[in-house]
């Protein structure tokens, strides 16, 4: 039996959270339910992570979220008075690109990148020195007409040869029928940011970019390579990066079949699920074939910071 397959330790007293703060010495956050739902930051986010700096532990964060690059991240965070650099940041996004670059090994100046998504996509392929299509071109807002739509009647671009799909709130059928007709050509790569099913947001769960991927994956009737956690690449990358003893790292986290098994399947010493975001206590405990358990639980991250002040 593994340490995840033992019950979750549920942080419940001072006691328990000064434990867990001790076992290690890097935190990986998930982001979006997490530290915070949306715009709204959950409650200590800034006060569990400048306590966690004063104790002078590593802080990564490791957001499925393609919607914003890891630049726009920064200024997100900033806007909640946390001072986090950009090298600390890996998003899906940025994981699909380097994925683009290192693996399907596409050439910049030549290969060019079809997008259904938003900034975050886009933005890192650009930096890397890729030319991206679709994504967040205005006329793809315009409502679909197969005999008007610029993307059909001025012909597919040759010099596509890869789809990358994530969570687009614009989605709408012309963005699905154009990136369809990209899909439906063999030489044509299929990336998926991530497979998160729901996205949460304050007060609702609303529907993630695996719903979208999965629509395409559908109606193309092909399978993406999903890059985001729990994909190893993803923390291989990080773990590389930083130099890290994965036993000292601890994976925190607010869904079970992306990062608490992006931490097990990796390695890491700890997990931590919060229950701010998708999943239930219920959940957390049940045994399932579908994902690992966490190590630990809470009920969110900034009862670490109450319980130990
Ligand atoms: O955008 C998502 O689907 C989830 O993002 P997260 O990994 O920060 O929770
Ligand atoms: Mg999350």
């Amino acid at each position: 039996m593994t340490a995840q397959q033992d019950a979750p330790v549920k942080i419940t007293d001072r006691k328990i959270a000064q434990e867990f703060l001790d076992k290690y010495d890097t935190f990986l956050f998930d982001c979006d339910g997490v530290l915070w739902l949306g715009s709204h930051a959950l409650p200590y986010t800034l006060e569990i992570l400048n306590l966690l700096k004063q104790l002078g532990k590593k802080l990564i964060f490791v957001t499925n979220n393609s919607t914003k690059s890891r630049l726009a991240y920064t200024k997100k965070f900033a806007s909640f008075g946390i001072d986090v650099k950009e090298e600390q940041i890996f998003t899906s996004g940025y994981a699909s690109a380097v994925y683009v670059r290192d693996f399907l090994k596409l050439q910049p100046g030549k290969d060019k990148v079809w997008v259904f998504g938003e900034s975050g996509i886009g933005e890192e392929l650009k930096l890397m020195g890729y030319e991206s299509l679709g994504g967040t071109d205005a006329r793809l807002d315009i409502p679909f007409n197969a005999a008007e739509s610029p993307f059909l009647v001025d012909g597919l671009d040759k010099d596509v040869s890869c789809v990358i799909a994530g969570l687009d709130t614009k989605v709408n059928y012309h963005r699905l029928a154009v990136t369809l007709q990209y899909l439906q050509k063999d030489s044509v790569h299929f990336v998926g940011t991530n497979v998160d099913s729901t996205f949460p947001q304050k007060g609702h769960t609303f529907p993630g970019a695996g719903s979208m991927v999965e629509s395409l994956a559908f109606s193309s009737n092909r399978r993406p390579s999903y890059c985001g956690k729990p994909n190893q690449n993803m923390l291989n990358s990080i773990v590389s990066a930083f130099d890290l003893d994965r036993s000292k790292c601890c994976m925190v986290g607010d869904r079970l079949n992306t990062d608490m098994k992006f931490g097990v399947e990796g390695g890491l010493g700890g997990t931590l699920l919060v229950l701010s975001g998708i999943e239930t206590e219920e959940r957390a405990l049940k045994l399932s074939p579908d994902y690992p358990r966490p190590k630990f639980y809470i009920d969110k991250l900034g009862d670490i910071y109450t319980m130990t002040k």
